[in-house]
């Protein structure tokens, strides 16, 4: 199973059915900090520790990981933050028997653990509290945030005066929205999760490695899946998109209005006129048409983008043809089924609005257009119409390169044909996508990414 991401709502919902299950949130609480006291010690060795405690049970996850780490020996200090509030807190507070000061009064120490606010922060830091929690991160040798970095917003990963440069954040039970989408993801350094006992469950979760299997015994060129990419104004795009298809596992890619230069396994079908779409999109073979990248922007591309909207196979839309679109998009894409896009922040800041965060805007999206949005960017989101979700959590900077959108269209479009519905084949295409950018090393040119695929789907199968 992927893991689940939890709003601070949904977290809660699973605590109070653990706790209904049979479980105490005392035990919760003490489970929770010793996995942060576990993990603050393994990198603590042996040097003093900072704990900052804030007023709620992130605060009372702080209390008991001091308490935890001064039994075991280590030279622990608590900067205090407000008054406990829950019975655990102001439990756990009265349990720590060692030295307590003000947060205000906190001298830097090497190492530090963050429990100020976890997910029931309801407003931004106090400027003096985010000053003085920056000074303290700025000055500590390795930070730990307990759960998520305080000054964040759980559910939308906006950021709410949290310390840059923290070392790590812990994640208690499960991942959370500010875990993984910008800025809140960026802003927790090294990712870890604790397992605290409280199982949980959701229609969001990560992006985690492909399970394939290899094409079936009886297996030919056209079942494994026929992709169309369509050219436009620049074929270069388009070859890039072509290329990544027949690398990512389609059985066969034609290029309508472009020759593909390399592989020549790529079959290049002219398209002069724009009608002469709808004679190549009548075959029933076909398994998935992309168009978009390098499409144009003039009445030629709007044309052959109306041809491939009201053709009968799964179709991606990406690049310039998501332009087109802009707002019209629900309306244009409306008569459609079997449907993705793939925006980037620009894009799709142009078709839908963007409150409540990265997160639910894409969800919101993929029901406007009823079919699946893979909104990109480092923190790039996957959203079904039916509420399903799935984020990216590995990274590779080095994909922000020109190209790096045209492959990832051109590998969903391969995933899509080979049979797999969008939401599952846009997971496929995102993992596939970083996996090759990893295994292609640092400052690669887009063109090469096609050829890390087969390896990235071996190590899949
Ligand atoms: N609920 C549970 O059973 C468990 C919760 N756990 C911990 O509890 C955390 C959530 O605890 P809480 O819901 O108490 O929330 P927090 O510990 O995040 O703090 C909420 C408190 O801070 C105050 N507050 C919010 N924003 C503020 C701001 N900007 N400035 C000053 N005060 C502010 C609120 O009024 C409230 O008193 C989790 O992140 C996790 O660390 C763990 O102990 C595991 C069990
Ligand atoms: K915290």
């Amino acid at each position: 199973m992927p893991q689940p991401i939890l709003t601070a709502a949904a977290m809660r919902d699973a605590e109070t059915a653990a706790v209904a299950a049979g479980t105490t949130y005392a035990a919760l609480m003490a489970t929770a900090g010793k996995a942060v006291a576990d993990t603050a010690a393994r990198f603590a060795l042996g040097r003093p520790i900072l704990v900052l405690a804030g007023p709620g049970n992130n605060g009372g996850d702080g209390y008991v990981a001091a308490s935890i780490l001064a039994e075991r020996g280590h030279d622990v200090i608590v900067a205090a933050h407000g008054d406990a509030r829950s019975a655990e807190a102001i439990a756990a507070r009265a349990a720590w028997q060692g030295q307590t000061i003000a947060l205000a009064d906190a001298e830097p120490r090497p190492i530090l653990i963050d429990a100020l606010f976890g997910t029931g922060l309801s407003r931004p830091l106090d400027a003096d509290v985010a000053t003085t929690l920056q000074s303290l991160v700025d000055a500590a040798e390795f930070s730990l945030a307990v759960d998520v970095p305080s000054g964040v917003d759980t559910d939308t990963g906006a950021d709410l005066g949290a310390p840059h440069g923290l070392t790590a954040t812990l994640a208690l039970g499960a991942y959370k929205p500010a875990h993984l989408i910008e800025p809140a993801a960026g802003l927790c350094g090294h990712l870890f999760l604790a397992d605290i006992g409280v199982p949980a469950r959701g229609s969001w979760h990560v992006i985690a490695r492909p399970q394939l299997v290899p094409p079936p015994r009886d297996a030919q060129k056209f079942t494994r899946g026929l992709v169309v990419v369509v050219a436009g104004a620049m074929p270069g795009a388009a070859r890039l998109a072509a290329r990544a298809a027949i690398h990512a596992g389609a059985g066969y890619v034609i290029l309508a209005g472009a020759d593909a230069g390399q592989p020549e396994a790529i079959v290049h079908k002219p398209l002069g006129d724009p009608a002469d779409l709808a004679a190549i999109l009548d075959d029933d073979r076909i398994g998935c048409v992309l168009i978009g990248p390098g499409l144009g922007r003039d009445d030629r591309a709007s044309a052959l983008l109306d041809i491939a909207v009201a053709s009968r196979h799964p179709l991606v839309v990406d690049g310039d043809a998501l332009t087109l679109l802009g707002r019209e998009a629900p309306h244009r894409l409306a008569p459609r089924a079997d449907i993705a896009m793939t925006p980037h922040a620009g894009e799709f800041a142009r078709m839908f609005a963007s409150a409540d965060g990265k997160l639910l805007a894409t969800l919101s999206a993929a029901r406007a257009i009823d079919g699946v949005v893979v909104h990109k960017g480092p923190d790039t989101v996957v959203a079904a119409p039916d509420g399903r979700a799935a984020v990216q959590i590995e990274r590779s900077s080095w994909l922000s390169t020109a190209g790096s959108g045209d492959t990832l269209a051109g590998i969903l479009a391969a995933r899509r044909a080979t049979g797999v519905d969008f939401f599952g084949a846009a997971q496929q295409a995102v993992w596939f996508h970083t996996r090759a950018a990893k295994l292609a090393g640092p400052a690669f040119v887009a063109d090469q990414l096609s050829h890390y695929l087969p390896a990235a789907i071996g190590e899949c199968l």
